[in-house]
């Protein structure tokens, strides 16, 4: 297919025109594993959108307009056809380079204020190629082109829809991508807001960027300022051509759109799918559009700038004929701009600072582990240096194991889904890869997690009499910040699994395998043999290894008694009524690291897929 030559891009081009054309495009998903049945969401559709022009999908709900964003944007393979980019068969991984998709759900960090979003944006995004003063310049550019000045200081959490819509494409503009794609950018947005968006988009288009949002039905002021219209009708095309020339195209085909009647608007109401009688009409406009390869309806395309086009004031790039050493369009040549290390190093600060402007999570984290640490201190109080109380101890010493998993689990557990809708904007957009990301949320998590551990332990070791040898205090201390690293890990992996809900429900049973094979409901020996591996990949029984060799273990002298006679006086016989009499505190470490390091692993390939998938 050629692209169209009338069109007339009258503004300089960023590097170089992007035209996107598509032939053919079929999409069939299927109902299960099965190979036969399915639903054809695209049938073979065909269509041009170019350069300098802001084009509009339109079609009722249902009739597969993000389903073409993604696969022009490149989120999906097509089951069928070709798409061309200046008339060559796309290469999808230089494409992706070049053009940015802001998906109809996008978030953006609730934390950060716009200046600092688009600061971290810029880092990411710009790298080292470019210098500070010029991210600056960047930065003040797009905030200006948004007309969000006002609101800079402002934390996205407390930003209006619209602007945080702004928000959204400031932060893809921030390296100047030629082709954008917006699903449903102005759903939940009131009229001006809606218009001053649509305005900034147009603008931006006229910049001479490719421009291709979806809209349900837009309103007849937002039409006036739309060069292109793509019409679906279930899964086809209906309609491709200017906004002026549809009316005249439903006229050539016997539909008389009524005066002041929206033609989109009529247009939607004759293809709405649950209307039985417009069946004949539906195959018309298909069959007259081509599917989308009449191209008749473009032939009057003329781009004119108006004065709100000049409300944009991104500088354009100069070509690289003009200029073949431009720092940005070097960014644009590899993969990600910046390397692993540094995405680690920014994404871990940018985590920090979200975290540390939560102050509802580090409060509460902190404080819960100081007041149970006190309750339990209190609650077993001396229980360590008398052999009387053993049992007692032991169960303190679980308890606590059980307390810190939890709370290290849960909180990764919800707070990890919650990101993973950003995550996968920016790592489609190129910001990062999953390791970086992956590596900065374990890294930013940690500290604050060792933290409470740690007030945790020292408020008990020290309430419940433990001995008071530094050796002592410090493997236990150390068993359970592992056993709480540990625990982040598989919260994480159950957060990179599910929605926040799901992870809840989910959760428990995640758990409930290693809190039964943890060797304190059921010994290691009286379980019965096929089940006795789980003990192995048990965090919570190497924990509890740990735990009990740091209190009893290391040759502990015979304790106090106060009764007539304690069973467990020495500590010996404790561990070998438990079987741990011949474990090491090497093995147990070892254990934790390995565990740990397989399900950050697990997590890994799954959040892969999942950030690479709409899943
Ligand atoms: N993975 C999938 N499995 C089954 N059906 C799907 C899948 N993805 C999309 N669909 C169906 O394909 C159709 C088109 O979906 P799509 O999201 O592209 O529509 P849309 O035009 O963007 O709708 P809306 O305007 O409501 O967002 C819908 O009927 C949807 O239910």
């Amino acid at each position: 297919m050629v692209p169209d030559s009338n069109s007339v891009s009258t503004s300089a081009s960023l590097t170089e025109d992007v035209n996107i054309s598509f032939e053919n495009i079929t999409h069939t998903v299927r109902h299960s594993l099965l190979p036969t049945g399915g639903k054809t969401i695209l049938n073979g559709v065909n269509g041009q959108f170019n350069a300098g022009e802001l084009s509009v999908i339109i079609g009722q709900s249902g009739a597969g307009k993000s389903t073409l964003l993604d696969i022009l944007a490149g989120y999906t393979d097509a089951t069928g056809g070709n798409i061309f980019v200046n008339g060559r068969l796309r290469n999808v991984k230089l494409f992706r380079r070049r053009s940015c998709y802001i998906l109809q759900d996008d978030r953006v960090q609730d934390m950060l204020t716009i200046h600092e979003s688009l600061h971290f944006a810029a880092e990411l995004k710009l790298g080292n190629h470019i210098s500070t003063e010029q991210k600056n310049e960047r930065i003040k550019e797009i905030v200006e082109s948004l007309g969000v000045k006002a609101a800079i200081r402002t934390r996205a959490a407390n930003l209006s829809g619209g602007q945080r819509k702004r928000l959204a494409i400031g932060l893809e503009l921030v390296n100047d991508p030629p082709v954008m794609f917006l699903d449903e950018p102005i759903s939940g947005l009131d009229v001006s807001t809606a218009y001053r968006l649509i305005l900034l988009l147009r603008g931006l288009a006229r910049q001479g960027r490719t421009i291709i949002i979806s809209m349900h039905q837009p309103s007849a002021t937002l039409l006036n300022k739309v060069d292109r219209l793509y019409a679906l009708v279930e899964g086809r095309c209906g309609y491709m051509g200017s906004v002026s020339l549809l009316v005249p195209f439903l006229a050539e085909n016997g539909l008389t759109c009524p005066a002041y009647h929206n033609p989109v608007d009529f247009f939607i109401e004759i293809s709405d799918p649950n209307d039985k009688n417009n069946v004949v009409v539906k195959q018309m406009l298909v069959q007259q559009s081509d599917n989308g390869r009449n191209i008749s309806y473009l032939q009057n395309t003329v781009i004119v700038n108006d004065k709100d086009d000049e409300l944009v004031c991104l500088s354009t790039l100069p070509s690289p004929k003009e200029d073949p050493t431009n720092k940005i369009l070097l960014a644009l040549k590899s993969t990600y701009p910046t390397t692993s290390l540094k995405q680690f190093a920014i994404l871990t600060r940018r985590t920090l600072l979200t975290i540390w402007r939560d102050p509802s999570f580090v409060l509460m984290n902190v404080s819960i582990h100081i007041m149970m640490g006190l309750f339990v201190g209190s609650l077993f109080f001396k229980v360590g240096g008398d052999a009387k109380y053993m049992r007692d101890n032991f169960n303190f010493l679980y308890f606590s194991l059980m307390f810190l998993m939890f709370t290290a689990f849960s909180s990764a557990t919800v707070r990890f889904p919650d990101q993973v809708p950003i995550a996968r904007r920016e790592h489609f957009n190129r910001w990062y890869n999953t390791g970086a990301y992956l590596g900065s949320t374990l890294a930013s998590i940690l500290p604050m997690q060792t933290i409470s551990t740690l007030s945790f332990c020292l408020i008990t070791y020290l309430l419940t009499g433990q001995p008071l040898e530094s050796l002592r205090i410090a493997q236990y201390c150390f068993t359970l910040i592992l056993v709480s690293y540990v625990a982040v890990c598989v919260g994480l992996f159950n957060g990179s699994l599910f929605t926040v809900k799901n992870a809840v429900i989910f959760g428990p049973f995640l758990i409930m395998p290693f809190t039964v094979f943890s060797g304190f409901f059921l010994k290691f020996d009286d379980a019965p043999a096929f089940f006795q591996w789980i003990f192995h990949i048990s965090f919570l029984k190497h924990g509890l290894v740990g735990l009990v060799l740091s209190i009893m273990g290391m040759e502990r002298p015979k304790l106090a008694c106060t009764d007539t006679y304690c069973h467990y006086a020495k500590p010996r016989q404790f561990l070998k009524d438990y079987g741990m009499l011949h474990e090491t505190f090497l093995v147990a470490f070892g254990a934790l690291a390995i565990i740990g390091a397989v399900v950050i692993s697990l997590t890994y390939f799954i959040l892969k897929i999942r950030l690479k998938f709409k899943w």
